[in-house]
């Protein structure tokens, strides 16, 4: 089947249009390339345009005719978000918008979403289940959780059938090496502690370690970039052939580690020492975040193939290796 793929040049969807081609599926790239890399699409054609540009959403469209649409089009930097809510409405709100109404007018009936553990707030338990309250506290996750909402009525009211994928944090490179993650500026832990370990950055800050957290650093549920493509894939699939799923779904590995763990962790795949700086607190980072995604795994019958930290940041640090980006 054809799948519009909005970023599908960015980090997530372009491992993504892999998986979906390895699957017999034709993916087509929708970015605008502002953050993507025309480098990352390999498996189907690259269309520049900006989901809010109406008229080259129809074209495109128009020419391809796709069976379903799989939405990683966004903002995602959180900070940014903060200081600067009016950009994250109008592109990841506004943008979803205006491909939601170009997909009710051309009767394409399936959109996978990019959905955040950002949506949840502070979590009020851990593993966090997709029944948690979603209560964001930044213009981010709101922004997503927005669109979850406009999911919702236009299933409703348009029978446009949907499914979030709640994704906790994605890590990790193509396990081939074909791809990996390129985000400029980089912000994530992983790639930062590995240029941290090449000596492409002087130190690792690691922000605040007096968290209530066993060793005073924030904890994350790290999930392999392959995984969740592989689900990005069975979440399309179950909805082309009309299995009973629910609206929303968590992706995580159900386990969590702390920045301190981390550090160690790339200190043991790279040989390497990492210098590490203690810094202040970022803002908005909530303490302790790990999904529990056993509803994924009993409906779809996904299940993770790089679940191990190590294994999630070896895959990085080859990638890594090979680059001569770096993320400074
Ligand atoms: N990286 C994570 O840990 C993480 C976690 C949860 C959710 N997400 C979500 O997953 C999605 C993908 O994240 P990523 O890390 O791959 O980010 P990314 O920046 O690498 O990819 C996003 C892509 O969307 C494109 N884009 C942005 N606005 C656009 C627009 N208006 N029109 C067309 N293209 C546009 C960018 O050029 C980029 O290629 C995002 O929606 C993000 O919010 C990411
Ligand atoms: O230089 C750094 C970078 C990060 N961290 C810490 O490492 C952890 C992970 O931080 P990331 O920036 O890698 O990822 P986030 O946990 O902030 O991820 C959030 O932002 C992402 C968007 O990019 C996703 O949406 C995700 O769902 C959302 O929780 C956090 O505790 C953070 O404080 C550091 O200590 N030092």
């Amino acid at each position: 089947m054809r799948f519009l793929v909005t970023g599908g040049a960015g980090y997530i969807g372009s491992h993504t249009c892999k998986a979906l081609a390895a699957s017999g599926h034709t993916p087509i790239t929708f970015d605008n390339l502002v953050y993507g890399h025309p480098w990352a699409v390999r498996w189907g054609p690259l269309e520049k345009g900006d989901i809010a540009d109406r008229e080259r959403l129809d074209q495109v469209i128009n020419q391809y005719q796709p069976e379903g649409v799989i939405h990683f089009a966004a903002y995602a930097y959180v900070g940014e978000s903060v200081k600067d809510p009016a950009k994250y409405y109008r592109n990841n709100v506004g943008g979803s918008l205006s491909l939601l109404e170009a997909m009710r007018d051309h009767g394409i009936p399936y959109i996978v979403f990019s959905s955040t553990c950002a949506s949840y707030g502070i979590p009020e338990q851990i593993p966090i289940p997709e029944s948690h309250p979603q209560r964001p506290i930044n213009p981010y996750g709101q922004s997503k959780l927005m669109v979850e909402q406009m999911l919702r009525d236009f299933r409703l009211a348009y029978g446009i059938q949907s499914i979030s994928l709640r994704y906790f944090n994605a890590a990790g490179a193509d396990p081939d090496g074909e791809i990996g993650e390129a985000h400029d500026p980089e912000t994530h832990l992983i790639p930062l502690v590995l240029d941290a370990a090449s000596g492409q950055r002087p130190h690792i800050t690691i922000f605040g370690d007096d968290y209530d957290t066993p060793d005073g650093t924030c904890i994350r549920d790290y999930i392999h970039v392959s995984d969740l493509a592989q689900a990005h894939v069975l979440a399309v699939e179950a909805l082309t052939t009309h299995q009973p799923v629910q609206p929303a779904y968590n992706l995580g590995n159900g386990q969590g580690f702390s920045v301190k763990d981390v550090i160690a962790t790339a200190e043991a795949v790279t040989q390497k020492r990492i210098p590490v700086q203690i810094g202040a607190r970022r803002p908005g980072d909530p303490p302790r975040l790990v999904g529990d995604a056993s509803a994924i795994m009993q409906d779809l019958g996904w299940k993770p193939a790089y679940a191990d930290l190590t294994q999630i940041i070896e895959t990085a640090w080859r990638w890594h290796q090979q680059q001569p980006y770096s993320t400074q």
